[in-house]
């Protein structure tokens, strides 16, 4: 398998190398020359597999000969043994429509552990065949920065600079990331949103300076590897609702558009996907996008979902590019005019190529509105992400024969507040998370500029 880049002039990579680069060299980002292909046969013989056995089934494809199968299967085998679940993503039913795919059973208590304990695993995988060394650069709106960090703490040849905006994640998120005391983690919180954390993770990766010493790599799902593994849930919930005889609708709640892309991959590959509901908040580019061809940043308004107060949200230019022609010369020449006035119309041909998609937008009241309603009438605490993906779930527009899941992305609480206030209820942290709140903290803290963040990287990474 070879991978291509979103902006048509960085070099073809295979799946080792692509997972070591992160971001493409021209700016953009690595998808598939083209999708791996499973008939309905194929997909109805992975039902009751084991999910780590189902992982290397869908995996397999775009690993290509960069693991032998065997040695694929290890890893899966090992990344989702750190689950507390069983069933690692298990599915709990709500009403007769509803359903929601529980994605916080790893370690950090988010979706992203799903992906993060694969990534972990690969690095140290490619790096020890190269005796190599990777300084990982990352943006965090509070989830990742913790999954990424419990998955490479301690590592010997990676070292991982993680940036959060101060004072926007939660209390449980920052602590996950900043009591963790391994030589290769270093923290930084930035005066600025996560957007400004993310445009200076990709322009470290553009900075001849930084490069010419340091070989840098992505834990943001920039990298293909976390889109790759996140696909496995979607076969996971279909198989387990009737796939693929049925088809579902899945409501994501979206920020950078990774987890609902994977989606998109996965309906790409065969998997019947009725629809995929894009779940925003008030921070609702990709809503208006996808309703009215209206990609257009505003400013970032802190909101009680804080890991989706995003803006400009990364993989939507995977999409552009694999719904509008496959043309990375003038995606590039698009994403340039984006760059400069934050603003941008799509393509007749991205918005017809985006059918599959439908979208919807919460307010703080609706966020906890859903919220209430999953408690008092299911007994299911949802945290707030998750309950805007419940709120687009039930406005959406999808035949009552069809099921409809929503992915739950992170534990509630790990957003205890939020969940009280709507509640009445405080959810209480898993005792795998431990001592958390009696660890002490370490992060230092800089100023928004890219110049602060740079030498501070360039300062402390060995
Ligand atoms: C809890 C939670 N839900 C949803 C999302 C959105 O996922 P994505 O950025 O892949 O759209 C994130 C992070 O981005 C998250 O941390
Ligand atoms: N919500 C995310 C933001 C970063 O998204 P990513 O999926 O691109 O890593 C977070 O929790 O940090």
């Amino acid at each position: 398998m070879k991978y291509v880049s979103t902006r048509g002039e960085a070099p073809s990579l295979d799946f080792a190398e692509v997972t070591l680069a992160g971001l493409a060299s021209d700016g953009g980002l690595y998808v598939p020359e083209s999708w791996p292909q499973f008939s309905a046969e194929d997909i109805a013989a992975m039902r009751g597999l084991p999910y780590a056995e189902l992982a290397a089934r869908v995996m397999e494809p775009f690993v290509g000969d960069s693991l032998t199968p065997e040695r694929l299967r290890e890893l899966t085998a090992k990344a989702y043994g750190r689950f507390a679940h069983k069933a690692v993503t298990p599915l709990v039913q709500l009403d007769e429509q509803h359903w929601v795919l529980e994605l916080f059973h790893g370690p950090t208590l988010a979706f992203k552990d799903v992906a993060l304990q694969m990534l972990g695993l690969l690095f140290e995988e490619f790096l020890s065949r190269e005796k190599g060394s990777l300084t990982i650069v990352g943006a965090t709106s509070g989830d990742t920065g913790s999954a990424a960090i419990d998955a490479v703490a301690g590592l010997d040849n990676v070292e991982i600079f993680m940036l959060h905006p101060k004072g926007r994640v939660s209390d449980v998120q920052r602590r996950q990331m900043t009591t963790v005391r391994a030589p290769n983690v270093h923290n930084i919180a930035i005066d600025g949103s996560f957007d400004d954390a993310q445009a200076m993770v990709k322009r470290i990766f553009a900075d001849r300076d930084v490069t010419a010493k340091h070989r840098i790599g992505a834990v943001n799902s920039i990298n293909w590897a976390r889109l790759m593994a996140q696909v496995v849930y979607y076969f996971a919930a279909s198989l387990q609702l009737g796939g693929p005889e049925r088809s579902l609708a899945f409501s994501v709640p979206t920020g950078n558009f990774g987890d609902v892309f994977a989606g998109h991959v996965a309906a790409r590959m065969g998997l019947p996907i009725e629809k995929l509901i894009v779940a925003t908040n008030v921070n609702d580019i990709l809503h208006r996008a996808l309703a009215e061809g209206d990609y257009s940043a505003g400013s970032v308004t802190p909101t009680s979902a804080p890991s989706i107060d995003i803006q400009v949200s990364s993989n939507f230019e995977r999409l552009l590019f694999d719904v509008g022609g496959r043309d990375g010369l003038a995606l590039a020449e698009q994403m340039r005019g984006f760059d400069a006035s934050k603003a941008m119309r799509l393509t007749n041909a991205q918005t017809e190529g985006a059918a599959l998609f439908t979208s919807a937008r919460a307010d703080e009241g609706d966020t906890a509105q859903a919220m209430r309603w999953a408690y008092e009438n299911c007994g299911e605490m949802l945290d707030p992400h998750t309950a805007i993906g419940l709120h687009a779930a039930r406005a959406a527009d999808i035949a009552p024969t069809v099921p409809v899941v929503t992915l739950a992305t992170a534990h509630p609480a790990k957003f205890p507040d939020a969940v009280e206030r709507a509640t009445g209820l405080r959810p209480g942290l898993p005792a795998r998370v431990g001592d958390l709140f009696a660890r002490e903290e370490s992060f230092v803290e800089l100023s928004g500029t890219y110049e602060a963040v740079r030498d501070h990287i360039m300062g402390h990474a060995s």
